[in-house]
């Protein structure tokens, strides 16, 4: 957002034109993101594109589901654009708001309205840190409608045929106080992710840290022994995200031990105890 603008609430005499075409050039994916599949999730993924059926990414933390809808985004040739939500994020911040430049009022749409706009794949990134005010704004677009209200405006925007709505979900970080409505639950999709089987999930560690197999696999069996300890004092085992970075580490001269504790074991668990547990449970992964 240009520094020159600052945001004011409502304006009636604001002016009301919008750019027809930005640029969304810098949302399109040109090289393929490499993404392993791990089921049907392409497939499904496909079908709900071709009738514009709204999908929600579900499963834990670093198992792939960013780098899947970049794929998806790269696979079917529309722009990208991903919005990581937060708790103080409001409906102005995704659908837009009028700002005061030099030349006067003027409306900026925010990063859902410009999806819906010109037609690119719009990701919310973990939907339910954001108030649930702010969760209803998706609501009209998410049925057959298919119309994004920009109140402050007094506009319909009716979504571009290619426009999609993609969210994400963990499911296992919500709570009673902070989880979706049903009500936007049940207008989605559903495709559920987890950290892959073992052996693919060595390959993609191979892939994307530059490991050699047999680093992979070690890795891969500590993750399934960090799994095991989830809900005895960890919230999560380690993702694959967290094997990938270990992978690096180790893979650029750091000891294996150095590599798992400051990749995996330190990130994981603040508490001394737990800490030693998961050092015990991985000291029998080592070699
Ligand atoms: N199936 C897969 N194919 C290729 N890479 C994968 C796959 N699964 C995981 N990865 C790797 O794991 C990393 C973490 O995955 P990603 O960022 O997609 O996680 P996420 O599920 O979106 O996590 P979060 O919920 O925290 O945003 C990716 O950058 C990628 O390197």
């Amino acid at each position: 957002m240009p520094s020159a603008l600052s945001s004011i609430s409502a304006d009636p005499s604001a002016n009301l034109a919008v750019d027809p075409s930005p640029d969304l050039a810098a949302f399109r994916i040109a090289v393929e993101p490499y993404y392993r599949p791990v089921g049907d999730e392409i497939a499904v993924f496909e079908a709900a594109w071709r009738h514009r059926l709204p999908v929600m990414l579900k499963g834990p933390t670093g198992c792939g589901k960013t780098r899947f809808v970049e794929h998806m985004a790269w696979r079917l040739g529309r722009p990208l654009i991903t919005v990581a939500a937060h708790e103080d994020m409001t409906a102005a911040d995704l659908a837009g708001r009028f700002l005061l430049a030099p030349e006067g009022t003027v409306w900026q749409d925010g990063p859902l309205t410009q999806a819906v706009r010109h037609g690119a794949l719009c990701y919310l990134d973990e939907i339910v840190e954001a108030r649930q005010d702010t969760t209803v704004v998706i609501h009209p677009l998410t049925d057959a409608r298919r119309l994004l209200p920009l109140e402050k405006r007094n506009e319909q925007v009716r979504a571009h045929e290619d426009f999609q709505l993609v969210i994400s979900y963990n499911p296992g970080y919500q709570s009673a106080v902070k989880d979706l409505k049903e009500s936007t639950k049940q207008r989605f999709v559903a495709i559920a992710f987890d950290y892959p089987a073992p052996e693919l999930e060595a390959e993609i560690v191979m892939r994307e840290a530059g490991a050699d197999l047999a680093l992979a696999r070690i890795l891969v069996a500590i993750a399934a022994c960090s799994r095991n300890l989830r809900g005895q004092g960890l919230d999560e085992g380690a993702s694959t995200r967290m094997l990938i970075h270990a992978g690096r580490l180790a893979s650029g001269g750091v000891s294996l031990e150095a590599a798992v504790e400051a990749a995996i074991v330190l990130p994981i668990t603040d508490d001394a105890d737990m800490r030693r547990a998961l050092n015990a449970a991985i000291s029998a992964c080592l070699p």
